[in-house]
């Protein structure tokens, strides 16, 4: 079974190709961790996969480092773009991709070489109903700035879904915030019965800002796609930002671009990069324990 290793601002993802190939059902998460092990594995952030699809041009499953599945990832939504380009699977620079969360359009740009070099993607509109997230609470209200109490602290959370969950909060300075500490224990509050990704905003100026993310399922992260629309999407409703303008949001791996338009759906643009190709070897890496 062939891999292919690629990142999205430092967030990086092992991706295989099941156009052509299958893999059992029942060793998916397995294999997620496994492969996703820095130590006994190759070391990634999750596994993406790409698949047929029936409703859309193609379809991708991400699986994160602890083998739970999530519904969407905008870094890896980029790099699916580009390897299906760049290995001819389609010749149209506008095609979509089916996640569980939804169906997404991709735009590939070759603005200074013949390789793929950005990827827009209309990542849909954001749901911001807690019954939507899905958190706890009356399910047809918003959480904006709400103080929440989890594990003894005050949180002021704005919720966002862009396909899956994210709790982002504002901070003086994202960079002085231990959310190795608060991240986890954010995640699996059980105010969110699907856990939740966990980010913090830093608003530098009309068009800036500053993210850093815990991922439900993978940890620090250097970037989250997903994320960093939440984030933008959060900070307009908190009235720290204007809606319809290109925001920069500067994450540890990188820039994105991300443009909340005036059809509430949120444009995502970024680069998307390969790191190495291999061969995985199956049975090593379905084992149940590595140690
Ligand atoms: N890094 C991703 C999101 C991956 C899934 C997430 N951890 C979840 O479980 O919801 C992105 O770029 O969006």
């Amino acid at each position: 079974m062939y891999f292919t290793k690629m990142h999205g601002l430092g967030n990086n993802y092992i991706f295989i190709n099941l156009l052509e190939n299958t893999l059992q059902e029942q060793i998916l998460p397995t294999l997620a961790k496994n492969l996703s092990d820095v130590r006994f594995g190759i070391g990634s952030d999750g596994m993406i996969l790409i698949c047929d699809s029936k409703v859309a041009d193609f379809r991708m499953r991400i699986f994160n480092a602890d083998g739970s599945e999530g519904k969407n990832c905008g870094n890896g939504l980029r790099c699916v773009a580009k390897y299906l380009y760049d290995h001819q699977f389609i010749d149209s620079t506008c095609f979509t991709i089916e996640t569980l969360g939804g169906i997404v359009e991709v735009h590939i740009s070759q603005e200074n070489t013949k390789e793929v070099e950005f990827v827009t993607v209309d990542m849909g509109e954001p749901k911001l109903l807690k019954g939507m997230i899905p958190m706890k609470g009356d399910p047809t209200t918003k959480t904006i700035n709400e103080p929440l109490t989890i594990g003894g602290n005050v949180y002021y959370l704005t919720c966002v879904s862009m396909g899956n969950p994210h709790a982002i909060m504002f901070v003086d300075d994202v960079h002085n915030v231990p959310l190795e500490t608060i991240g986890p224990m954010i995640e699996f509050s059980d105010l969110f019965p699907e856990r939740v990704n966990v980010g913090v905003v830093e608003v530098k100026n009309d068009n800036e800002i500053d993210y850093r993310v815990w991922e439900r399922g993978s940890g620090l992260t250097m970037a989250c796609g997903t994320g960093a629309c939440a984030a933008v999407v959060a900070a307009t409703l908190n009235g720290k930002l204007k809606q319809n303008q290109v925001i920069t949001v500067h994450l540890p791996g990188g820039d994105l671009e991300i443009h909340w338009d005036e059809h509430n759906h949120v444009w995502k643009k970024g680069r998307a990069e390969y790191i190495c190709h291999g061969e995985i070897k199956l049975d090593y890496f379905t084992k149940e324990t590595m140690l």
